[in-house]
């Protein structure tokens, strides 16, 4: 019996080196730490190569770990994967549909080799969206309805936990709209799900929490609204007819000030009053002061070293060891 437990996923401490004859040994998970609680979205981000994949097909048996301790609905795996496997629903690889059979033959077709009950099919038709086009054959699929196809399958045993690897990879914003949709869709039924991304946009809005890696270590994690909180700088553009002479008295009252074309920007802002206060106190008379908040996007081009550089053309999985070890 699995028991019902805060966190649906936990790993502590991860390692994976994979051993090539000619490459030499290759770090791709680095002591990973990694939860995830029930009933959320997670999103388990990080640039290309940072070690996603790798993590995920470790917690489901398919890679042998160097070392680490993870489990998942509370029990600790590999062991106990035979007991744990009928409540989670994976897609690791890009699955491979017969595109003569139709969404609804092949769904069957998967519920009869898994032991599910006919009537599921139905169920998981109805919950991806694909009811309407159930009869048509797979290859006149769209993308995003092969994705949807893919989810359906891996919910005919009714997870608990729901983990798709790049499930938006491919998708026109459309269908990652749709993806999402289905996602929250999911949770509102019980269903914890963990996805991995490179693209950030649709996380953000999706996630209820993330994980970020870089280079195989997590650099950042919990709750989005925190993540983006901590990478907040107190940055506030302000807008004031003479830009030069406000610049000069903020900086006399200790602020930190930047002059753009047509605008200031203050950094390290803790009070935006005191900005609003200190000018008019000199006659001057701000007509725009806005906050910048971080998004997740530019926390993660951050934290994983990924922004572009002038003249530096990073290569695939070369995701910057700048916060190497201590960010945790
Ligand atoms: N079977 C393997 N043998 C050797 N190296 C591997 C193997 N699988 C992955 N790697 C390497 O391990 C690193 C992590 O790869 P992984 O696929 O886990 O990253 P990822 O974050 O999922 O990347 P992506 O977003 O591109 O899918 C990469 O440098 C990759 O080249």
């Amino acid at each position: 019996m699995v028991s019902r437990v805060d966190a649906v996923l936990e790993i502590n401490g991860l390692r994976k080196t994979y051993r090539s004859a000619f490459k030499g040994p290759h770090r791709a998970v680095d002591g990973l730490d990694m939860r995830v609680e029930q009933g959320q979205i997670h999103g388990f981000l990080g640039p290309n190569g940072s070690g996603k994949t790798t993590t995920l097909r470790t917690l489901l048996g398919l890679v042998r770990p160097n070392s680490g301790r993870m489990t998942l609905l509370g029990r600790e795996v590999p062991s106990a994967l035979p007991e744990v496997a009928g409540h989670i629903g994976a897609i690791v690889e890009a699955p491979r549909f017969f595109g003569n059979f139709s969404g609804r033959r092949t769904l069957r077709i998967l519920a009869r080799a898994g032991g599910v009950r006919r009537a599921r099919v139905e169920e998981v038709l109805e919950l991806v969206g694909l009811r309407d086009r159930a009869g048509d054959r797979v290859k006149t699929y769209s993308l995003g309805m092969k994705q949807r196809l893919a989810v359906a399958s891996a919910l005919l045993k009714a997870p608990r936990l729901l983990i798709l690897d790049e499930p938006a990879n491919g998708l026109d914003p459309a269908g990652i709209r749709e993806m999402r949709d289905l996602m929250r869709g999911l949770v509102e039924h019980g269903t914890t799900v963990v996805l991995s991304s490179h693209i950030l946009g649709e996380v953000q809005q999706i996630c209820d929490s993330v994980t970020i890696i870089s280079r195989g270590r997590r650099v950042a994690h919990g709750a989005v609204d925190s993540v983006l909180r901590a990478q907040d700088k107190g940055e506030f553009l302000i807008r004031v007819a003479d830009h030069e002479r406000a610049a000069q008295t903020l900086r006399h009252a200790g602020f930190q000030i930047t002059t753009e074309r047509d605008h200031l920007m203050a950094r390290g802002v803790a009070d935006p009053a005191i900005i609003t206060e200190t000018l008019a106190a000199h006659k001057m008379w701000i007509s725009e002061l806005t906050p910048q908040r971080p998004d997740l996007e530019s926390v993660f081009l951050q934290l994983t070293g990924t922004v572009p550089e002038p003249g530096v053309t990073r290569q695939v999985g070369e995701s910057a060891a700048a916060f190497g070890h201590g960010a945790k």
